[in-house]
């Protein structure tokens, strides 16, 4: 089985995070997607951060679609650090080939991740377009320091069962939303009404 974890906030859900599921779906031919619903990111503040069930709910409310399934399994997992995730999902689904899944932003920022060159070793990773981040991810430190590990977009399908590191940049439609701009429009709105 071929799962692709897509982690994040989904401090609220959107389109975006549904894109790139769906992207990753096809593009990987994988058989699950699942939305890794945060118990909080270890660089992200406390503040303005939505209860976990809530963002639950909204990642479960995103699509019908069965395959792909929205968890809070690194609350049961007792995990934050997406390397601890990691090394308790491979315990957990040993026959499971896991892909991990992120926006170009998130690429750009994983120097700043707890032990990320163990995690880039642990498993290959797709990254996604996102406006105005591409250039900064490509041109990064984890670019650099695995330019020799990239496979081109055509062997997609392949990246699964690589070993790590080994990293992909698909090529998608690009979608400028972001939970940020959604969380200022309901600011805004509550401010106006
Ligand atoms: N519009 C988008 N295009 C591509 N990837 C996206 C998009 N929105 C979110 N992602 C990716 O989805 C994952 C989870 O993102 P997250 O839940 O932090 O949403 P966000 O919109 O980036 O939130 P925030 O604005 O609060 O930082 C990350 O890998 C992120 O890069
Ligand atoms: O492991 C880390 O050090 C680490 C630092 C920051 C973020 N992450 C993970 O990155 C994913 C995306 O987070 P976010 O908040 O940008 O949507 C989510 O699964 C986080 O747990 C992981």
């Amino acid at each position: 089985m071929r799962v692709g974890l897509l982690g994040g906030s989904f401090n609220p859900a959107h389109a975006g995070h549904l894109q790139l599921a769906q992207r990753a779906l096809r593009q990987l031919r994988l058989d699950q997607v699942w939305l890794l619903v945060s118990p909080g990111n270890p660089l992200k503040p406390v503040t303005g951060m939505a209860p976990l069930d809530r963002r639950l709910a909204g990642a479960q409310a995103l699509t019908r679609d069965r395959r792909i399934v929205a968890t809070d399994i690194e609350r049961h997992l007792g995990t934050r650090y997406t390397v601890d995730t990691l090394r308790k999902l491979r315990r957990r689904f040993p026959l499971v080939q896991f892909v991990w899944l992120m926006g170009a932003d998130v690429f750009a920022e994983l120097p700043r991740w707890r032990r990320w060159t163990r995690l880039g070793r642990s498993v290959p990773f797709a990254v996604l377009p996102r406006p105005s981040y591409n250039q900064r991810a490509l041109a990064g430190q984890a670019a650099l320091r695995w330019r020799h590990a990239r496979r081109p977009a055509r062997e997609a399908v392949m990246l699964p069962a690589c070993s790590a590191p080994s990293w992909i940049f698909l090529p998608a439609p690009q979608n400028d939303i972001s939970a940020t701009a959604l969380r200022a429009a309901v600011g805004r709105s509550r401010a106006t009404a």
